[in-house]
């Protein structure tokens, strides 16, 4: 099906799929667009045009004053001695000001949606002071017209190259000098993707008027593809990443490898501009984008905050809008007249071909995933601080959000039912029991930390698809959760569950109907679980209560949960973060963030996977070390036994859940990055019949594993360790990742450094970074 003939927007769901802002610009436009033709445009099916902040008269007097100057300095220097020559102090010319013959850009209505370009003929990076010094002074001339008309968005043309030598930096420092000159305007910088030498811009700079020693990219000198990455990276470093500075990215006509397309990604896009030459023709003669142009965008278009597209110099062009022009200007003697002027001069009406076909390429998104609500896109990129919910008691509504995901209690539920299904196989050979512990027919089944009772219905659930008989404690601390259980004990459960409202460390383990003394629990199924698998105590509190599972098969659902790292770059987070001014510690504690726009800068290679796994907790553990950590704390007999190596004042009781880590990541291209992000994963139930081992419910939240394992599980988001200062890296190097889990008797904290190694011959490292040592100081009380 071609794409105008799906042009019907009743049959589409535009709702379901991100939409497009198409805007126009045309490179030959001196002047602002007066309303007729930015009506004409708008009629076009663009919906925002651009604007240029001087025109050609400003250039002029500019080219003018200069050329003036050079022959006065010309003349100047002759009169010079030899010694004076070499040093001259002839000031830079100062820029004329602007006056009304050099902009038609006024405060207008629709100034707000106009977007302005600075002069593309500037060159900031001219070797030539005095070209650089004129650009610089009239960029901050038009950036500072621009934002007191009232202009919301101002675009600047890119560096030319991305040389090393003074260039950059010098482009660097005029847009942080800019940047002060703008109070509400974002500034946007044009740069390409990567520098693709058929399709540099060809306009015409003061530097090709007046410096003869520009030299152009060799064609034949093989691209670096990142080079036009490393000069916006130089930019926004300069400029400390600020908030009101952006990218308008130039989609090439070769759509570069995907390290690159990642990386940008993860940059603050605000426009994607295409070409008229980035487009092909197809056999009916009509604009079209190949699969990887079409695949490129739709990646960027699920941004929370999408890129707006500007298609440059497809239409209508300056000729089209003189037409309607001329027509206004007509002074009709007849009414037969005028309407045969109108025949001959009409301009061109209709949809632009290219919106047309970008408003095809709209509709052929895929639509949005469940992971891709509204809700859900609302949270990318949004840092909230992990739930402590040992300490605090949650509120409902946050309880909530966790049963709106069906997901997770279908896993647990599985995990249940298989542990039920095998508990009795398990058991009944035995069914006489010990004399310890005698045979009960009755399942014993306890939920610790049962909050407002999702899982306590899901053992229920799963004990009639079993058919199994049981008894069912749920134990919660959270006292207001507890009122909502016995509501529902009373309302739902018909009474089944015996209720306990205590710190399960200090509970004294389930006595069953007609008896006296506590027995011990076969299956005890908890959700303790933060982004990191342990950084909401899981261990610590689980800890408490295991010396209440029978052993030796009594069963822990979860078995077991890992904590998993990947470097990433995500100068959305870092801008966020640094931009907490009132917050001195706001890099000392990790966060619960939705990632999403972020490169993982890391590649995929056999010993080095891109995630790899910090550490492991498997429950339960060896019988002692849980009871000690009980007992220390007052639930229980007085047990102590100090830690070898515990923490300086401590007596070492939680040691045996402290941790450490050391991970090597290979990064083959250069980058940036500005932190770890932490996943887990978690074995719910693995399966204990002979034959049917490894056979696992699992859950996970690891982007490479989710969809497998727990696909549109929506219960937690990543956690992200911060780090301070972004740690550049060069190409083929390494990154070391040390993180320790920390715990003395009262609190449990994560510390994290990374390393930078570069190769610098087959077998030899040299380091060439590091960050500093960071601390969350404390990410859970223990009491
Ligand atoms: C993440 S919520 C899970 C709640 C519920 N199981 C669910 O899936 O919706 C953890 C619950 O455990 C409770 N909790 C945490 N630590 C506890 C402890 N030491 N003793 C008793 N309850 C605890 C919290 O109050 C909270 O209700």
């Amino acid at each position: 099906m071609s794409y105008s003939g799906a042009l019907n927007p009743a049959s589409e769901d535009y709702e379901s799929r991100p939409h497009y802002y198409i805007g126009q610009h045309d490179s030959d436009r001196c002047e602002v667009l007066d309303d007729d033709q930015y009506n004409q445009v708008l009629n076009s099916g663009f919906n925002f045009v651009t604007a240029p902040i001087t025109n050609r008269h400003f250039f002029q007097r500019v080219v003018d004053q200069h050329k003036e100057f050079l022959a006065e300095r010309q003349e100047w220097s002759e009169r010079l001695t030899p010694a004076q020559r070499t040093n001259p102090s002839l000031p830079v010319p100062i820029v004329p000001t602007l006056t009304d013959e050099d902009t038609s850009l006024y405060p207008s209505h629709h100034i707000g949606s106009l977007i302005t370009y600075a002069s593309p003929w500037i060159d900031l990076c001219s070797r030539d002071p005095y070209i650089s010094g004129i650009s610089r002074q009239v960029l901050n001339m038009e950036v500072a017209y621009a934002n007191f008309c009232g202009a919301r968005t101002i675009v600047i043309p890119g560096p030319r190259q991305d040389e090393s030598g003074p260039g950059v930096a010098q482009y660097a420092r005029a847009i942080q000098e800019a940047l002060l000159q703008v109070t509400r305007a974002n500034l946007i910088i044009h740069l390409p993707m990567y520098r693709e030498p058929l399709l540099e811009e060809k306009c015409e700079t003061l530097s090709d008027i007046f410096d003869g020693s520009r030299i152009d990219a060799d064609p034949k000198k093989e691209i670096d593809i990142f080079t036009s990455w490393d000069s916006w990276h130089t930019i926004r470093s300069v400029c400390e990443y600020s908030s009101r500075l952006f990218l308008a990215l130039r989609i090439p006509r070769r759509v570069p490898e995907k390290a690159l397309q990642e990386r940008w990604f993860s940059e603050p896009l605000h426009f994607l501009t295409i070409g008229q030459a980035v487009f092909q023709t197809n056999r009916a003669g009509n604009p079209t984008l190949s699969k990887h142009h079409q695949d490129l965008i739709n990646r960027y278009m699920r941004l929370k905050n999408a890129p707006w597209i500007i298609l440059n110099d497809v239409g209508p062009n300056a000729e089209d809008l003189g037409v309607a022009r001329a027509i206004k200007a007509i002074e009709y003697p007849s009414l037969a007249e005028a309407s045969k002027a109108l025949q001959e001069r009409k301009p061109k009406s209709g949809l632009n071909d290219y919106v047309s076909y970008m408003k095809y390429l709209e509709r052929q998104q895929p639509p949005f995933t469940a992971m891709e609500t509204p809700a859900l896109s609302s949270f990318q990129d949004w840092l909230q601080s992990p739930l402590q919910p040992l300490a605090d008691n949650l509120e409902s509504a946050t309880y909530e959000v966790f049963e709106g995901d069906p997901v997770k209690y279908d896993q647990y539920q599985a995990a249940i039912t298989e542990a039920m299904a095998e508990w009795k196989i398990l058991k009944k050979p035995s069914a006489l029991g010990t004399e310890a512990e005698p045979y009960n027919p009755e399942l014993i089944c306890a939920v610790a930390g049962a909050g407002r009772g999702p899982l306590v219905t899901r053992v229920l659930r799963a004990a009639a698809a079993t058919n199994t008989k049981i008894q069912l404690w749920a134990v919660e601390k959270n006292q207001n959760a507890f009122v909502y259980l016995l509501n529902k004990n009373k309302k739902e459960w018909n009474g089944q569950v015996t209720l306990v409202k205590t710190d399960m460390r200090g509970w004294g383990g389930p006595i069953p109907r007609g008896a006296t003394a506590p027995v011990k629990v076969d299956i005890l199924v908890s959700e303790l679980l933060g982004s990191f698998g342990d950084n909401e105590l899981s261990p610590e509190c689980l800890d408490g209560i295991q010396h209440h599972l029978s052993h030796p098969n009594g069963i822990s659902i979860p078995h077991s949960y890992t904590a998993h790292l990947s470097p990433i770059s995500t100068p959305r987070l870092f801008a966020d973060i640094s931009s907490r001014e009132s917050d001195p510690h706001a890099f000392e504690i990790p966060y619960v963030v939705r990632l999403f726009q972020l490169d993982f800068v890391a590649q995929k290679v056999p010993n080095h996977p891109r995630f790899q796994q910090a550490w492991e907790f498997i429950h339960p553990v060896g019988i002692n070390r849980a009871d000690d950590f009980a007992m220390q704390h007052g639930f229980g007999k007085k047990y102590v036994t100090p830690g070898g190596g515990a923490m300086y004042g401590s007596n070492g009781t939680n040691e045996h859940n402290a941790r450490h880590t050391h991970l090597t990541f290979v990064c083959p291209t250069r980058g940036v990055i500005h932190g770890l992000a932490g996943y887990f994963e978690s074995t719910l139930y693995e399966s204990q019949v002979e034959g049917r081992e490894g056979e696992k419910v699992e859950i996970s939240i690891l982007p490479d594993q989710i969809d497998w394992k727990s696909k549109d599980m929506i219960s937690w988001f990543p956690i992200f360790f911060p780090l301070k200062k972004p740690l550049y890296f060069p190409q083929d190097t390494e990154l070391e990742v040390s993180m320790w889990r920390q715990t003395d008797d009262t609190k449990v904290w994560y510390e994290w450094l990374v390393e930078v190694y570069a190769w610098v011959g087959p077998q030899s490292r040299i380091k060439v970074g590091a960050s500093e040592m960071h601390s969350s100081k404390k990410v859970a009380c223990l009491m």
